[in-house]
């Protein structure tokens, strides 16, 4: 697989406080990877390293093939991102500020701007001034301000925070579209892991500056834990003899009358006939899948993620 980003071991201090530790990440050209953590967890640290806008302690950054050394800046110009993006002025429209900002990176091409805004879903023509636009449009116009120079590899920190439902299925429209349709290779972050769904095709895991899982998406919905539910009228009773008789060793008891079997040795049909032939009476057994939400509490050691 050919990665477009790759760190090795990247660690960063600020006032001696370990805020990134030893984070290895891949990022496969043409994908989108999503980084998923808590507030705090050192997401925007990560991002910042990468752009060459923090200087990191130690490990290493592998950009387009390249490590990069510190201060080295002219690969970065295929790069757009969204962290540390200016600040719109409110009185002007999108196409002046879009202007005001590829002139301070080189040149003002019109038709770039037509595109990139095109891209996003926003008018050229229009009238309306930043202070006006609603959260979603704000957010729209830092991703075309990105994109106006066609850069290989986007970054973009939290696109979809405090964005409503509709803004998050349109923004996570925008970035598949980015990535499917334009070939881009996408880094975004998130501390909410229902941003993510349906949207990126790889996650790295961030807890507490550290690389707790790095998977495809695919992956992580596959190591979701299966168990067997039962609810029963004599629970005490159903646990000994699945311990004792049946050697099943993984249950939990969430409930009074609810017996959790993770430990699938038996499937429901063969446990439910040897309780039946024991003489217990089953109310209902059914075969259950813990919400990535559980796992990633069990993950994170009961922190979870959002
Ligand atoms: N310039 C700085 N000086 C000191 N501490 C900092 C600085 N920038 C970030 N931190 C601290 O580093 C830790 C990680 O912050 P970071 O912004 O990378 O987290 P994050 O995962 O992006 O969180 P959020 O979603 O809240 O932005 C936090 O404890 C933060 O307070």
């Amino acid at each position: 697989m050919e990665y477009t980003i790759q760190t090795y071991e990247l660690c960063k201090k600020y006032e001696g406080c370990s805020v990134v530790r030893n984070v290895s990440m891949h990022i496969p050209k043409g994908q989108i990877y999503g980084l998923l953590g808590r507030n705090g967890a050192g997401k925007t640290t990560i991002m910042k390293m990468l752009l060459g806008l923090v200087k990191k302690d130690s490990g290493s950054v592998t950009l387009f093939n390249q490590v990069m050394a510190d201060y080295q800046s002219g690969i970065y110009a295929r790069i757009g991102s969204t962290i540390e993006s200016p600040g719109f002025y409110s009185n002007l429209t999108a196409v002046e500020n879009l202007s005001v900002f590829s002139r301070l990176r080189g040149k003002v091409d019109r038709n770039k701007i037509r595109k990139a805004l095109g891209v996003v879903g926003l008018p050229y023509q229009d009238k309306k001034i930043f202070s006006k636009y609603s959260l979603g449009m704000k957010q729209r116009l830092a991703i075309a301000n990105a994109i106006v120079n066609d850069p290989e590899l986007l970054i973009f920190d939290e696109p979809t925070n405090g964005l409503d439902p509709i803004g998050i299925a349109e923004m996570r429209t925008l970035i598949r579209r980015l990535s499917h349709e334009c070939g881009k290779t996408i880094l975004i972050s998130s501390h909410q892991l229902s941003e993510m769904e349906q949207m990126v095709d790889w996650i790295g895991i961030i807890h507490e500056g550290r690389m707790l899982e790095e998977c495809s998406y695919q992956q992580l919905e596959e190591n979701r834990h299966s168990y067997i539910r039962l609810v029963v009228k004599e629970p005490e009773q159903v646990y000994e003899y699945l311990k004792k008789n049946l050697s099943i060793e993984n249950i939990k008891r969430p409930e009074a009358s609810v017996i959790e079997i993770y430990d699938l040795k038996y499937g429901t049909l063969e446990l439910n006939s040897r309780l039946f032939a024991a003489g217990f009476a089953v109310a209902e057994i059914s075969k259950c899948q813990n919400s990535l939400e559980d796992y990633f509490k069990e993950l994170t050691g009961g922190a979870g993620i959002a």
